[in-house]
Protein backbone atom coordinates (compact mmCIF):
# COMPACT_ATOMS: atom_id res chain seq x y z
CA UNK A 1 0.00 0.00 0.00
CA UNK A 2 1.12 3.65 -1.07
CA UNK A 3 1.21 6.51 1.85
CA UNK A 4 1.17 9.77 0.84
CA UNK A 5 4.48 11.50 2.46
CA UNK A 6 2.60 14.19 3.88
CA UNK A 7 -0.37 11.78 5.81
CA UNK A 8 0.21 12.15 9.76
CA UNK A 9 0.43 8.68 9.83
CA UNK A 10 4.22 9.07 8.60
CA UNK A 11 4.92 11.26 11.72
CA UNK A 12 4.64 9.42 14.54
CA UNK A 13 6.64 11.16 17.28
CA UNK A 14 8.49 8.25 18.24
CA UNK A 15 10.02 7.64 14.89
CA UNK A 16 11.01 11.39 14.80
CA UNK A 17 12.40 11.33 18.26
CA UNK A 18 13.92 7.97 16.92
CA UNK A 19 15.47 10.19 13.91
CA UNK A 20 16.07 13.32 14.67
CA UNK A 21 15.81 13.06 19.29
CA UNK A 22 19.22 15.12 19.29
CA UNK A 23 17.64 18.00 16.90
CA UNK A 24 13.86 18.27 17.80
CA UNK A 25 12.34 18.91 21.74
CA UNK A 26 9.70 16.19 23.20
CA UNK A 27 6.99 18.00 25.45
CA UNK A 28 6.80 16.36 28.46
CA UNK A 29 3.31 17.72 29.66
CA UNK A 30 0.95 14.94 29.94
CA UNK A 31 -1.92 16.50 27.74
CA UNK A 32 -5.65 14.73 27.34
CA UNK A 33 -6.42 14.29 23.27
CA UNK A 34 -10.23 16.12 22.56
CA UNK A 35 -10.70 16.13 18.86
CA UNK A 36 -11.01 13.12 16.23
CA UNK A 37 -7.65 14.08 14.60
CA UNK A 38 -5.46 11.82 17.15
CA UNK A 39 -2.44 12.74 15.04
CA UNK A 40 -1.64 16.37 13.32
CA UNK A 41 0.88 18.46 12.58
CA UNK A 42 1.50 22.13 11.00
CA UNK A 43 3.54 25.13 11.55
CA UNK A 44 3.19 26.55 14.98
CA UNK A 45 1.43 30.12 15.41
CA UNK A 46 0.93 30.90 19.42
CA UNK A 47 -1.17 33.03 22.07
CA UNK A 48 -0.47 33.64 25.92
CA UNK A 49 -3.29 34.44 27.84
CA UNK A 50 -4.91 33.39 31.31
CA UNK A 51 -8.23 32.92 31.59
CA UNK A 52 -9.35 35.23 28.60
CA UNK A 53 -9.98 33.68 25.25
CA UNK A 54 -10.38 36.74 22.91
CA UNK A 55 -7.55 36.19 21.14
CA UNK A 56 -7.51 32.75 20.48
CA UNK A 57 -10.98 33.14 19.42
CA UNK A 58 -10.36 36.07 17.22
CA UNK A 59 -6.86 34.24 16.09
CA UNK A 60 -9.03 30.49 15.49
CA UNK A 61 -11.98 32.59 12.95
CA UNK A 62 -9.03 33.68 10.91
CA UNK A 63 -7.76 31.42 8.08
CA UNK A 64 -5.37 28.74 9.23
CA UNK A 65 -3.58 27.60 6.47
CA UNK A 66 -3.08 24.21 8.44
CA UNK A 67 -1.01 25.74 11.41
CA UNK A 68 -1.40 24.44 15.04
CA UNK A 69 -2.15 27.26 17.58
CA UNK A 70 -0.68 26.24 20.84
CA UNK A 71 -2.14 28.40 23.63
CA UNK A 72 -0.41 28.91 26.88
CA UNK A 73 -3.37 29.50 29.41
CA UNK A 74 -0.38 29.16 32.38
CA UNK A 75 -1.88 25.90 32.88
CA UNK A 76 -4.97 27.42 34.29
CA UNK A 77 -8.50 24.86 34.36
CA UNK A 78 -10.25 27.89 36.17
CA UNK A 79 -12.30 28.05 32.63
CA UNK A 80 -12.20 27.02 29.33
CA UNK A 81 -10.66 28.77 26.53
CA UNK A 82 -12.22 26.57 23.78
CA UNK A 83 -15.05 24.99 22.90
CA UNK A 84 -17.29 23.49 20.14
CA UNK A 85 -18.27 26.62 18.88
CA UNK A 86 -14.53 28.14 18.37
CA UNK A 87 -13.25 24.55 17.59
CA UNK A 88 -15.71 24.58 14.65
CA UNK A 89 -14.45 27.68 13.50
CA UNK A 90 -11.03 26.23 13.47
CA UNK A 91 -12.05 23.78 11.15
CA UNK A 92 -14.08 26.07 8.78
CA UNK A 93 -10.70 27.92 8.44
CA UNK A 94 -8.28 25.33 7.69
CA UNK A 95 -6.09 24.96 11.13
CA UNK A 96 -4.81 21.57 11.68
CA UNK A 97 -4.69 21.79 15.19
CA UNK A 98 -4.86 23.52 18.75
CA UNK A 99 -2.60 22.29 21.89
CA UNK A 100 -3.90 24.43 25.13
CA UNK A 101 -1.96 24.60 28.14
CA UNK A 102 -5.60 24.69 29.70
CA UNK A 103 -8.82 23.34 29.58
CA UNK A 104 -11.54 23.03 26.91
CA UNK A 105 -15.26 22.83 27.60
CA UNK A 106 -18.32 20.62 24.85
CA UNK A 107 -15.45 18.06 25.19
CA UNK A 108 -17.86 15.57 23.69
CA UNK A 109 -18.72 17.90 20.93
CA UNK A 110 -15.07 17.92 20.35
CA UNK A 111 -14.66 14.23 19.70
CA UNK A 112 -17.00 14.75 16.88
CA UNK A 113 -15.08 17.55 15.01
CA UNK A 114 -12.25 16.95 12.11
CA UNK A 115 -9.19 18.85 14.06
CA UNK A 116 -6.51 17.91 16.36
CA UNK A 117 -6.99 19.40 20.36
CA UNK A 118 -4.91 18.43 23.16
CA UNK A 119 -5.28 20.28 26.58
CA UNK A 120 -4.87 19.50 30.24
CA UNK A 121 -8.38 19.12 31.06
CA UNK A 122 -12.02 20.54 31.01
CA UNK A 123 -14.30 22.92 32.80
CA UNK A 124 -17.20 24.05 31.76
CA UNK A 125 -17.03 27.56 33.31
CA UNK A 126 -16.35 30.01 29.91
CA UNK A 127 -13.38 32.26 29.61
CA UNK A 128 -13.66 36.12 29.85
CA UNK A 129 -13.39 37.73 26.37
CA UNK A 130 -11.13 40.75 26.91
CA UNK A 131 -8.71 39.68 24.73
CA UNK A 132 -6.00 40.27 27.06
CA UNK A 133 -2.77 38.49 26.10
CA UNK A 134 0.21 37.95 23.41
CA UNK A 135 -0.09 36.23 20.06
CA UNK A 136 2.86 35.10 18.42
CA UNK A 137 5.47 35.42 20.79
CA UNK A 138 7.59 32.35 22.07
CA UNK A 139 5.77 30.56 24.67
CA UNK A 140 7.04 28.07 27.27
CA UNK A 141 5.21 24.30 28.89
CA UNK A 142 6.61 21.01 29.16
CA UNK A 143 10.03 21.86 28.78
CA UNK A 144 10.12 22.91 25.44
CA UNK A 145 9.73 26.62 24.19
CA UNK A 146 7.41 26.81 21.13
CA UNK A 147 7.95 29.80 18.64
CA UNK A 148 5.97 30.56 16.07
CA UNK A 149 7.10 28.93 12.51
CA UNK A 150 8.41 25.93 14.10
CA UNK A 151 6.71 22.82 13.09
CA UNK A 152 4.72 20.82 15.64
CA UNK A 153 4.29 16.97 15.58
CA UNK A 154 1.44 15.65 17.25
CA UNK A 155 -0.11 12.09 18.02
CA UNK A 156 -1.04 9.72 20.98
CA UNK A 157 2.52 9.65 22.19
CA UNK A 158 3.05 13.25 22.65
CA UNK A 159 4.38 16.48 20.75
CA UNK A 160 7.56 17.21 19.04
CA UNK A 161 8.77 20.48 17.62
CA UNK A 162 11.69 21.12 15.38
CA UNK A 163 13.30 24.46 13.77
CA UNK A 164 12.05 23.19 10.24
CA UNK A 165 9.29 20.61 8.73
CA UNK A 166 10.27 16.83 8.88
O1 LIG B 1 -17.02 30.71 23.78
C1 LIG B 1 -16.19 30.19 24.51
O2 LIG B 1 -15.57 30.78 25.39
C2 LIG B 1 -15.87 28.76 24.36
C3 LIG B 1 -17.03 28.05 23.85
O3 LIG B 1 -17.90 27.69 24.57
C4 LIG B 1 -17.11 27.77 22.42
O4 LIG B 1 -16.12 27.87 21.72
O5 LIG B 1 -18.19 27.36 21.99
Amino acid sequence: MTETTDSPSNHATADLIDAHGSEIDSCHTQFRQFGRHRSFCGPVRTVRCHEDNGLVKEILNSAGHGAVLVVDGGGSVRSALLGDLIAAAAVDNGWSGVVIHGAVRDSATLETLDLGVKALGTNPRKSDKDGAGRVDVPVTFGGVTFNPGQWLYSDEDGIVVSATQL
